[in-house]
């Protein structure tokens, strides 16, 4: 049997880390050397397996990043991002990104340090969702001349917890539809107030905050007569973790660069 890949989390005890570390305890091909948490964490000490509720794994949580890991997989916050890319770089060690709401000084250190190591980063790693944007991209370009104009507008739906709003995954959604609409699409977040008639060349965000939800995108393409609308929904965090793993194992040979799920996917 081949040598297990070593993989650390960071976030290791977040609602996604303790998703990403239960998957990996049953993954024979993945072997968890750390979790990583910030060091004001109150469970430091404690065993990431018992946290994720499974087997005791004898990894205990910790703010001390490991050098012996093959590649990180990030799940924390924007405060938590400029620490752990330098660690990557230091260490040489690839580095799967999920964390969403980073600011542009963040994904620009991100993208400087895809030059000395591999990275996926993705706002989703789920595959339905990856998917689903591919089809997004299909469908604005079979409707951009539809008689009347057509009206995209982009609802997602996160459970209340969530810090970040739109999601990442909606900001992916309209950068990769407005590739197809063109550079002078207006992102237009909300609307309140005298707004005047919608725009031709606008895309609209909606974020909405409820219960557990663990994540649902809805597109909008609207026309005059009918609309079409494209959901792709989460019904657990297990298909975001199960993708991380999925971008763990086939970053684990790539030379240094940014990739992203559909390279992962090959889509
Ligand atoms: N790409 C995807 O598929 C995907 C899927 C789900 C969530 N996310 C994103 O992942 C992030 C985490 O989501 P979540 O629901 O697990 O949030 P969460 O708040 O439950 O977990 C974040 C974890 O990061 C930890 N953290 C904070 N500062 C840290 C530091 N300095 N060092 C180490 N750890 C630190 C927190 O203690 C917490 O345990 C969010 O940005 C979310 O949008 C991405
Ligand atoms: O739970 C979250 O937070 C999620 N965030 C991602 C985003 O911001 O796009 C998507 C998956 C769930």
């Amino acid at each position: 049997m081949s040598t297990p890949l070593k993989i650390a989390v960071h976030g290791a005890a977040g609602r996604m880390g303790r998703r990403v570390v239960a998957l990996a305890s049953e993954d024979s091909a993945l072997e968890l050397v750390a979790a990583m948490e910030n060091d004001q964490h109150p469970l430091l000490g404690q065993d990431a397996g018992d946290l994720a509720g499974v087997d005791t794994l004898d990894i205990a949580l910790s703010s001390k990043w490991p050098n012996d890991a093959d590649v990180v997989i990030d799940f924390s916050l924007p405060e938590a991002i400029d620490r752990c890319i330098e660690k990557c770089v230091l260490h040489e060690t690839a580095l799967v990104v999920a964390t969403t709401g980073m600011t542009d000084a963040q994904v620009e250190r991100l993208n400087e340090a895809s030059e000395s190591i591999p990275i996926v980063w993705a706002p989703s790693m789920s595959l339905a969702v990856n998917l689903s944007m591919k089809l997004a991209q299909q469908i604005t370009e079979k409707l951009l001349d539809v008689p009347g104009g057509l009206d995209i507008e982009i609802i997602e739906r996160h459970h209340r917890y969530k810090a970040d709003a739109p999601s990442g995954t909606a900001l992916k959604f309209g950068d990769l539809i407005a590739e197809k609409l063109g550079d002078d699409t207006k992102h237009v977040h909300g609307r309140e107030g005298h707004t005047g008639q919608r725009t031709r060349n606008e895309i609209g965000y909606h974020a909405v905050r409820v219960g557990d939800n663990p994540g649902e995108h809805t597109i909008v393409f609207g026309m005059l007569g009918e609309r079409i609308e494209l959901n792709v929904a989460a019904s657990s965090r297990d298909c975001y973790a199960a993708g991380a793993l999925a971008a763990a194992k086939w970053l684990s040979d790539k030379p240094e660069g940014m990739y992203d799920m559909f390279d992962v996917l090959e889509m």
